[in-house]
């Protein structure tokens, strides 16, 4: 397994000893969690009783094969646990999410969960968020318009593709990622893009991871939100 892989790897598995029977747990999108979502499979073959709440259409369908009981938000309004991947961790826990597309599920799930735990290899942790573009979920209505709004806001907007195709999220948006110099205000700036009509979600996440497990070469570092309790 190539190194930052197994980076991934050590960092997905340790988040699931944070899982206890009986909870409902938030399960991210990506291929870190990925790592996350197969122990578990494990546990619950062994007898660990949870119920999981997918975050996309992909985690849905990984959680089914590995026999993971599931449930929506609609029927479980309060999650007890979230563990999700992220693109970029600062050091104080503010997030950028959504390379994966699934940024406005995992944020609605994020929004719900007691406790949110984010998995990540060491090349995610940045002193300042703004190195990934950061994705944003809009509305197919006017979305030339749209992107030329969020273009006055210092960004360089650009439609995402997948195979030659305007990429589709799993609520039939799309995706325009915005390339910003640095991001310095993540909450000021979450608020001014939530603020422009058009706009579904943005994939910055502030105030809402309370660990990010990091796996490093060495070791695993663990980064807390003050106030963690777990
Ligand atoms: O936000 C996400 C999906 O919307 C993912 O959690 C994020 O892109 C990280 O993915 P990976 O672990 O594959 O790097």
């Amino acid at each position: 397994m190539e190194l930052k892989e197994e980076l991934k790897r050590k960092a997905g598995e340790k988040a699931v000893k944070y899982i206890k029977d009986g909870m409902v747990v938030g399960l991210g999108t990506g291929s870190t969690v990925k790592y996350t979502i197969l122990k578990l499979g494990e546990l619950v073959k062994d007898g660990l009783d949870i119920i999981g709440i997918p975050t996309s259409i992909a985690t849905e369908k990984l959680a089914k094969e590995m026999g993971i009981k599931l449930g929506s938000i609609n029927d479980y309004q309060v999650i007890d646990l979230t563990i999700d991947g992220a693109d970029e961790v600062d050091r104080n826990l503010n997030l950028i999410k959504g390379g994966g597309g699934a940024l406005l599920r995992e944020k609605m799930i994020a929004h719900a969960s007691k406790y949110e735990i984010i998995v990540v290899d060491e090349s995610k942790v940045k002193s300042v968020l703004g190195d990934f573009p950061l994705p944003i979920e809009i509305v197919k209505f006017g979305y030339k318009r749209t992107m030329n709004v969020l273009s006055t806001l210092g960004c360089k907007p650009l439609l995402r593709v997948k195979n030659g195709e305007a990429y589709i999220t799993d609520n039939g948006n799309y995706i325009v990622d915005c390339k910003f110099e640095r991001i310095d205000e993540p909450a000021k700036l979450e608020r001014r893009i939530d603020e422009i009509p058009g706009v579904v979600e943005v994939g910055l996440f502030v105030g809402l991871a309370n660990k990010v497990i990091v796996g490093k070469k060495d070791k695993i570092e663990i980064m807390t939100s003050s106030g963690d309790s777990l």
